[in-house]
């Protein structure tokens, strides 16, 4: 297809003309289209000016400097909000091939038009964690935001962490409960951790695997001789995130305060969230796309090089798990989908040749979510169409209170839409996809639903299978403490202190 461009299929817009996202378009109507946002949908025309909807309606009239996409029969959403992707990301010795610029490119070529990375403090420092992801997103050519991981505990962490939510636009923490040795923290710090998430306003996220119990099932494996990708699996079963799930809920409803699991991979953990959905706690579950499309019997490929693409932390489970993380994405005990994009090459994957431990964990998904998401969930009649918007776009920007400037086809919400042809097709391939990774875990995957058009803060960005865009134009979008999920808690907080009764007066003990 269109990689005239550059060797990566990437066109460069003319940031000196003021033409930055790569079209000239400042002034646009898209006609026709079917319209739609989490809550409904209808046939209108958006009308888009300098980068905001400025109109959803009807029949809207235009003059003609203004640039008219027709969307007749083709879906008009708002554009995809991944939650949790790992650009540029120093992790087990190496660095994500993907960076801010090649992964997002990617993204906006898969309608996706926003992203959370997850800022790694720096020797345990925030501010320095901070200022270094600060440079690596000045290339960025869409919008994003960032949740900040803590890797250890004292009173400075906690004072950068109030910094992070007044001063720097962060209001999420993730706390990783395995990778013993780096990131692991333990109980003492997650209770910690809770308790200045709650009174920060900020969303506490867990990366949920018992990493003591993964630690000796590696042991375990290594010891029976074990060493190829499957042992990774095999040494980190889904009991040992079942058993971290209810760890992290329970905790969380200790301090009361709201929890995100990320990467819900199992039925063992779906089943904690529902527990504790079900009896009122805020608990939200994110699967990613490799939970729901893949199974793991790709780890027991007699290729290294098959195999280990596909590792990945928490792993991709057995056949069954893939199809009830589905199910509960339709019935609402999951909520929004993420990607956990984090692209390690196979040079990069045969570090652990001898070795499964050595193995980068991870998988890419940035730029194949919106169309497997759409294929898996939609066309199988999972889900509808709001419920696609609501789970790609909507219910992250609500989580991450950035909505309704983000995740709507609303007037003054910013202009970032993508059309979508249900009657289209897509097929995945490392030949022409956009990132930099030389291989795909989607690797020929066809299916329904085609994003023909990406646009970008108003410009579009992706049409006709060619991506323009600009490094430098992406936005850092500042997300405010104290999203709908902390609505009410003070009151709950009161109730408990008011049924506490006081101390028990007792005669003084004489003997
Ligand atoms: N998931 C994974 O394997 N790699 C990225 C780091 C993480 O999210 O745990
Ligand atoms: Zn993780
Ligand atoms: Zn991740």
């Amino acid at each position: 297809e269109s990689n005239q461009f550059c060797d990566s299929g990437i066109g460069y817009g003319d940031s000196t003309s003021g033409n930055e996202f790569g079209s000239s378009n400042s002034k646009l109507l898209i006609k026709g289209g079917t319209v739609v946002n989490a809550n409904h949908k209808q046939i209108a025309d958006v009308y888009v000016e300098d980068g905001i909807i400025l109109a959803v309606n009807p029949n809207i009239r235009v003059g003609d400097e203004v640039t008219v996409i027709d969307a007749t029969g083709k879906f008009v959403m708002p554009g995809g909000i991944d939650p949790h992707t790992h650009l540029e990301f120093e992790f087990m010795g190496t660095e994500t091939v993907d960076d801010f610029f090649s992964g997002q490119a990617a993204a906006l070529a898969g309608g996706t038009t926003m992203h959370i990375d997850f800022v790694i403090p720096h020797n345990g420092n925030l501010t320095a964690g901070f200022e270094a992801y600060e440079k690596k997103a000045k290339k960025s050519c869409m919008d994003y935001g960032f949740h900040m991981a803590i890797t250890k505990w004292d009173e400075a962490v906690s004072r950068e962490m109030e910094l992070m939510v007044k001063d720097k636009g962060i209001n999420s923490f993730k706390f990783f409960m395995a990778y013993k040795g780096s990131l692991m923290i333990n109980d003492e710090l997650l209770l910690q951790g809770f308790k200045k998430c709650k009174s920060l306003g900020a969303l506490a996220m867990v990366h949920a695997e018992n990493g003591d119990a993964v630690h000796e099932g590696q042991n375990r494996m290594t010891e029976l001789g074990i060493t190829g990708p499957e042992g990774h699996s095999l040494s980190r079963p889904a009991v040992l995130e079942g058993e971290a799930t209810a760890r992290a809920i329970r905790l969380a409803e200790f301090v009361n305060t709201p929890l995100y699991v990320v990467h819900v991979m199992s039925i063992d953990a779906l089943e904690e969230i529902a527990k504790a959905r079900n009896s009122g706690q805020r608990v939200i579950g994110e699967p990613v796309v490799s939970g729901l499309v893949l199974d793991e019997s790709w780890l027991w490929h007699p290729d290294f090089e098959t195999a280990a693409k596909y590792v990945m932390s928490p792993p991709i489970r057995k056949r069954g798990h893939d199809k009830a993380l589905q199910a509960a994405l339709s019935t609402g005990v999951l909520q929004l989908v993420g990607t956990d994009h984090c692209a390690f090459n196979s040079t990069q994957k045969a570090f652990g040749i001898e070795d499964f431990r050595k193995i980068p964990n991870g998988v890419n998904g940035i730029e194949e979510r919106m169309h497997l998401v759409w294929d898996t969930l939609v066309e199988s009649g999972q889900i509808s169409v709001t419920d696609y918007v609501r789970l790609t776009s909507t219910e992250c920007a609500r989580i991450f209170n950035i909505y309704p400037r983000k995740g709507a086809i609303l007037p003054g919400s910013d202009a970032d839409i993508i059309i979508l042809n249900p009657n289209s097709s897509f097929e995945i391939t490392s030949k022409s996809h956009h990132s930099r990774l030389d291989t795909n875990v989607y690797e020929g995957r066809r299916g329904k639903g085609k994003v023909e058009v990406t646009i970008a803060g108003g410009k579009v960005v992706w049409e006709n299978n060619e991506v323009k865009v600009t490094p430098g134009v992406g936005r850092y979008i500042e997300m405010a403490p104290f999203n709908y999920l902390f609505d009410g808690l003070d009151k709950k907080d009161a109730i408990y202190l008011n049924s506490l009764q006081a101390p028990v007066k007792r005669q003084k003990y004489t003997t």
